[in-house]
């Protein structure tokens, strides 16, 4: 009888986890569980994300960082839309990246969608005027607005990017970082909800990356659109709340930061690392931290009243010693 109601009560756990399950990152505007991507190049399979957690609130502004190779382009071009998951599953506002049809992402990359690329050239149309590029989404979108209508968006999100003066000059008579300026407001035409943006400062100069980032935190804090910025710039990186740290296409960490007055009502912005546990349960250790104690292989565990114990194991070495 005894044993009937412990499976009962497992069952009913078993049941409950799965339904939480179900729900995991529901309030989320960017919910990606264990997504896994691989490319198959010349019979070689490469794995480029392998099974990665994250959730992106709405109104975030975060950064996502990692070794070249980690998986960053591939996870964005996933967000953005143009590639599709091999497996897990993946939403952005409510749109299913796995399942959409051809017309449901042509419409969730108009309008759900904006995105600033690193390279200028595939950002902007070289022989539209600054106001051009930004009237161009709004036409392709197909919304029936009056060209009026369209113009004064255009202009009011040039002047929000701090560029009125450049409405009707081309992208070669601007200045890099203006270029860059005017691709954030080509992505926030459509209003989207998220803005992906993949090493939007990586061909400029660290004041010019500096305008940049502050015109995305502008378009954040005015207009509250979502943004996820990848990038390889730490001043970039460390502007934001959260960075996101990608490593061998798995979420490894997350650096929190936040803002402490002391005593004084002095502010100072603290930073804290985090380690991701993802939903199987599995941690990723720091390599400086591996390397330091020589763990290589397995590692003996223990559980503590509040923390878990993580020590090396050298059993291999003492038996050899031993032998
Ligand atoms: N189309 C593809 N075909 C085959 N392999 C690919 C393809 N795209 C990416 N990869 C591989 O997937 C892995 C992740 O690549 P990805 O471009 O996402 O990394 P990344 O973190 O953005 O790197 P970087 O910072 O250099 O841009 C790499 O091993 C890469 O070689």
């Amino acid at each position: 009888m005894t044993s009937t109601t412990t499976s009962l009560a497992e069952l009913e756990r078993q049941a409950a986890d799965r339904t939480s399950r179900a729900g995991f990152g529901h309030d989320a505007l960017i919910a990606c569980d264990q997504v896994v991507r691989i490319f198959t190049a010349d019979g070689v399979e490469v794995q480029a994300l392998q099974g990665l957690d994250l959730l992106v609130a709405e109104g975030e502004l975060m950064a996502l960082v990692g070794a070249s190779g980690s998986g960053k382009s591939t996870l964005l071009n996933i967000l953005a839309g143009l590639d599709v998951p091999s497996a897990g599953q993946a939403s952005v506002g409510g749109n299913n990246l796995l399942t959409m049809d051809a017309a449901q992402r042509l419409r969730y990359r108009r309008e759900t969608v904006g995105f600033v690329w690193q390279q200028t050239a595939r950002n902007l149309l070289p022989y539209l005027t600054a106001l051009q590029n930004v009237m161009l989404p709004m036409q392709l979108s197909g919304a029936r607005s009056r060209r009026r209508v369209r113009v004064e968006r255009a202009e009011e999100l040039l002047e929000l990017m701090d560029l009125a003066d450049c409405r009707d000059r081309r992208p070669g008579a601007l200045s890099g970082g203006q270029q860059q300026r005017v691709a954030i407001a080509v992505a926030l035409a459509n209003r989207p909800e998220v803005v992906l943006a993949d090493e939007p400062t990586g061909e400029l100069d660290s004041a010019t990356a500096e305008q940049i980032f502050a015109a995305f935190r502008t378009a954040n804090e005015e207009l509250g659109t979502t943004i996820v910025i990848v990038t390889h710039d730490q001043s970039v990186a460390s502007e934001v709340r959260r960075t996101v740290a990608i490593r061998d296409g798995r979420t490894a960490t997350e650096v929190l930061r936040r803002t402490e007055i002391d005593e004084h009502g002095r502010e100072s912005v603290v930073a804290r690392e985090f380690s991701v546990v993802d939903r199987s349960g599995r941690l990723q250790l720091p390599r400086s931290y591996t390397d330091a104690l020589d763990i290589r292989h397995r590692v003996l565990l223990e559980l503590e009243q509040d923390h878990i114990g993580v020590w090396p194991d050298h059993s291999a070495d003492e038996q050899a010693r031993d032998r």
